[in-house]
């Protein structure tokens, strides 16, 4: 049974829902018409080939860039008449496939940014130092403490973000999306540029953290091994095309998919 499902009878109401999405830049269809579900608490691996469109989906998503046609909704609410400001206090936490953090902060530093994106208090309370402010800044604190921990970035806590190896530097990522207290998080290829074994730590990782944190999980990702293994969902694009959703058993076996990762001359087709 899929992780947030109801005992096989009906489907959660969705926490995202995306309805014939579309994006084009210029003659280029990067989103044409896609839809799909991710109910809470499922971990949903987005997959395809290079280009399929899959940065542009967790760009919608993020509100970096704007859909032509179609509707997102998160937590029944649509994105776009959301204001872009109001967007970091939603509950949509993301990394990036190519790392964007403070490289001159310090990991600490780096997480607590994310951490007072959360903040409900306003700038005249923090002026007089009300009680309510202290309050806050003690839980971020604490929740900064507990990233830390969880995240094993301790020994590195005071350590400037560009000084560190790579793959810790895409532990501090996600730390700080987790400091914004997502309910949904959008991993862009967690696993790139780690090796086996951390690879191997991701995927328990992502499964703790969802338990501890109650996330739900939207993940593109290029390692098969570590997608197949961790999704409950697959939901594959194609030429900017949902080609095939389902179990991972399921997608796994679909002759679109198959063709799309080999090459063959049916998906040869030009997309503009
Ligand atoms: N800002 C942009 N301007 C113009 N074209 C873009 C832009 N962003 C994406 N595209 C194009 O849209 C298509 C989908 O790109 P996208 O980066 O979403 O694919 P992807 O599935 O994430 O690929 P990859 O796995 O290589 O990251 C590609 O043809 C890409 O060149």
């Amino acid at each position: 049974m899929k992780h947030g499902g109801s005992g096989g009878r009906s489907r959660p109401t969705p926490l995202l829902e995306v309805r014939d999405v579309t994006v084009r830049f210029g003659g280029v269809v990067a989103l044409d018409a896609v839809s799909f579900d991710v109910a809470p608490g499922e971990i949903c691996g987005l997959i395809g080939p290079n280009g399929a469109g899959k940065t542009t989906l967790f760009n919608c998503l993020s509100r970096l860039y704007a859909h032509h046609t179609g509707e997102i909704r998160f937590d029944g609410r649509a994105l776009g008449a959301l204001p872009q400001h109001r967007m970091a206090g939603l509950g949509i936490g993301r990394t990036f496939q190519n790392l964007a953090l403070f490289r001159t902060l310090t990991v600490r530093q780096n997480i607590a940014v994310g951490a007072t994106c959360r903040r409900g208090t306003g700038w005249l309370a923090h002026t007089l130092r009300l009680p309510s402010v202290l309050r806050e800044e003690a839980e971020q604190a604490a929740r900064v403490d507990e990233l830390i921990e969880l995240l094993q970035l301790r020994d590195v806590a005071s350590v400037p973000a560009s000084e560190l190896p790579f793959g810790t530097q895409k532990r501090v990522e996600l730390a700080r999306a987790l400091a914004m207290q997502p309910r949904l998080l959008l991993l862009d290829e967690p696993a790139c540029g780690l090796n086996h074994h951390e690879v191997g730590e991701l995927g328990s990782l992502i499964r703790t953290l969802r338990e501890r944190f109650a996330l739900t999980v939207l993940l593109v990702e290029h390692h098969m091994g570590l997608v197949m293994q961790l999704s409950d969902k697959l939901v594959a694009l194609n030429f900017g095309r949902k080609i095939a959703e389902g179990t991972p058993a399921e997608v796994r076996r679909d002759p679109e998919l198959i063709a799309a990762y080999l090459g063959a001359p049916a998906q040869a087709e030009a997309r503009t």
